[in-house]
């Protein structure tokens, strides 16, 4: 579900009168529980290819501008794009674009807040995502370093892609180092970890490479811990903020996911996913804002929280001018499925300062004024 997850009304439709009831079924080998998993875990890393598309997408129709998308979008998901029709292109695009300048402007706001001081960004699932590049092509002064965890099969893809890549491979402030296997990368301040997060949930986790556990940090999950059990899900972001990272360090964490599984979309979204062996986990425990803000304050983030849905960020976070830019691009109003849509994905954050005698406010002071539709300091109710 890397990209929003457009129901497809009309095959769903399709399906409930019985086209495609039971095509092709006989009686079914029992499936053991091991396989079972296994499967779940390819249909999960191969979301990462959803995302790939998308983003080309977004940037072949003009909404975003990214160089580097199309380093990373294999040829199998070039191939499929064309079989979208206009409409779910358009409204992935849309929603691809919505969610990546939402999130961007969170992100921009905590690297640009006292600025010259060392800023940490740990990016959980990122997959082929290619926000690190877009930064430090617009940005070359930040002092970031910025960590990219996935499993290895997407981790190795997206090195081997690097280094085909003579664009971004002059954009990195120094040759990368490889592990042998070809599934993490290194340089000073860019790190690919090849992990299975989960085992971050174990009471011994294994140790995450160069990171500095008092660098304040911004924890991303893009879509990511979605896809885990809830307790999972928070003891992956106990161990990081608590374990790898001192408890004093200035932490956030900014959440992009599925909301609102109980109405006719949400439940063909969470059906539609079902359907391809990908089950959204988390989505049950924070089905809306005010759960997801309740879910940030357990979890540690307690200075503050603010939630909104993407639908939110198109009417409030952007520009009037851009809204002219992009409704210009295509028809956009003529798609009854977009503010479903936009209306079914949240971007949600939480954090931390240091307070004592020597306080660090960095993710007050960037996030101090941002709108929000739960939480935040113009909330406006859940
Ligand atoms: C929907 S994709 C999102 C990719 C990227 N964050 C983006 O938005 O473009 C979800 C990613 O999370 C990764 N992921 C899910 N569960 C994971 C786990 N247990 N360990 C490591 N990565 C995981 C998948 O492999 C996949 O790359």
């Amino acid at each position: 579900m890397a990209a929003p997850e457009i129901p497809n009304l009309k095959s769903l439709l399709a399906q409930r009168r019985g086209g495609l009831r039971g095509r092709g079924r006989g009686p079914r080998a029992p499936i053991s529980h091991e396989t079972s998993e296994a499967a779940k875990d390819e249909a999960v890393k191969g979301t990462d290819q959803d995302a790939a598309g998308s983003r080309v997408s977004c940037v072949e129709l003009g909404y975003l501008d990214d160089p580097y998308a199309k380093v990373f979008a294999t040829q199998q998901t070039v191939r499929r794009l064309p079989l979208l029709n206009r409409e779910r292109r358009s409204c992935r695009s849309l929603g691809t674009y919505v969610r990546t300048t939402g999130l961007d402007q969170l992100i921009l706001q905590f690297l640009t807040t006292a600025p010259g001081s060392p800023k940490q960004i740990i990016s959980l699932g990122a997959g082929t995502d290619t926000r690190y590049f877009r930064l430090l092509s617009a940005y070359p002064s930040l002092d970031l370093t910025y960590h990219e965890i996935d499993f290895p099969c997407n981790t190795s893809s997206k090195i081997a892609a690097i280094q085909r890549s003579p664009a971004i491979l002059s954009l990195l402030s120094h040759p990368p180092t490889i592990s042998t296997d070809g599934t993490s990368l290194s340089t000073p301040t860019y790190h690919i970890t090849a992990l299975d997060l989960r085992t971050l949930a174990s009471p011994t986790p294994p140790p995450l490479p160069n990171l500095n556990p008092s660098t304040p940090t911004l924890l991303l999950s893009e879509c990511c811990l979605v896809y885990l059990p809830p307790t999972t899900a928070s003891a992956i972001l106990t161990t990081l903020s608590t374990h790898h990272l001192s408890p004093t360090t200035p932490c956030a964490l900014v959440l992009y996911e599925p909301v609102r599984p109980h109405d006719a979309f949400g439940r063909t979204m969470v059906s539609n996913l079902k359907s391809r062996n990908i089950h959204l986990h988390t989505l049950a425990t924070y089905p809306d804002l005010a759960s997801q803000i309740t879910r940030l304050k357990t979890a540690g983030f307690d200075a503050g929280q603010g939630g909104v849905d993407t639908g939110f960020v198109w009417r409030e976070w952007v520009s009037e001018a851009e809204k002219e830019r992009v409704g210009a691009l295509e028809m956009l109003d003529e798609f009854e499925e977009l503010g479903l849509l936009l209306g079914h994905y949240c971007v949600c954050w939480g954090w931390r300062d240091r307070g004592g005698e020597e306080p660090d406010l960095v993710f007050s002071d960037a996030w101090r004024g941002v709108k929000a539709q739960v939480g935040g300091t113009t909330g406006e109710g859940a």
